[in-house]
């Protein structure tokens, strides 16, 4: 059963989208640690990595049995910049799942702003005429009116890695009732 889960951030979106996700007996530990990747991930892989890197962190230094990582990124295309973002869970038995979240387009002018090497939590702020937008609505709540913000989008993402670990846990327990 788990008792306790780590979150690899302080940020209130993130720890929110946990929170909704599993029992109020759970235990929630935010920690902030380091993604050991660009403070603003750029591709796909680099956003997922950084999610991983969370949450193996949390279960490599703070012995952590079941640890999130939550990570949020863009993705330049042919056709305009997207918002990415992935989630790591991983546990001390060595497992991790992955799962990625909802993505849509920014808006041009926006884009702009992160190709001369801004940081998204910056810029929507300027942009938005907001203050600390990363850790309320999110980009995502902004560009949707609120109808998906970024605690939403994460629950989605945590929902998916939850439910992933539940599928693998099942089946062992499968693969050793059968063994006995
Ligand atoms: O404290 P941490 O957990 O690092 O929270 P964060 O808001 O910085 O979140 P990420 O590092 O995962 O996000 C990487 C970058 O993208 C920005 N970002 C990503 N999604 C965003 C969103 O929905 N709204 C605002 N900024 C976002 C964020 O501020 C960073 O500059
Ligand atoms: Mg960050």
């Amino acid at each position: 059963m788990i008792t306790k889960i780590y979150i690899g951030s302080k940020n209130p979106a993130k720890i929110n989208a946990v929170k909704q996700v599993f029992p109020d007996s759970v235990h929630l530990c935010p920690v902030d640690v380091p993604s050991s990747v660009s403070a603003q991930p750029f591709s796909d892989d680099e956003t997922r990595l950084g999610a991983k890197n969370r949450a193996t962190y949390l279960v490599k230094n703070m012995k952590a049995p079941m640890a999130i990582g939550l990570e949020g990124g863009v993705v330049d295309t042919d056709e305009g910049m997207q918002l990415c973002n992935w989630g790591a869970l991983a546990t001390d038995t060595g497992d991790i799942y992955t799962a990625g979240g909802a993505r849509i387009f920014l808006p041009n002018d926006l884009a702009e702003e992160i190709r001369l090497g801004k940081e998204l939590g910056l810029v929507i702020d300027q942009w938005a005429n907001a203050e600390n937008v990363r850790k309320g609505q999110g980009t995502i709540g902004i560009l949707t009116m609120g109808e998906v913000d970024r605690a939403k989008m994460f629950r989605h993402v945590v929902e998916l890695l939850y439910g992933q670990w539940k599928f693998h846990e099942r089946r062992k327990e499968r693969v050793s009732t059968k063994k006995q």
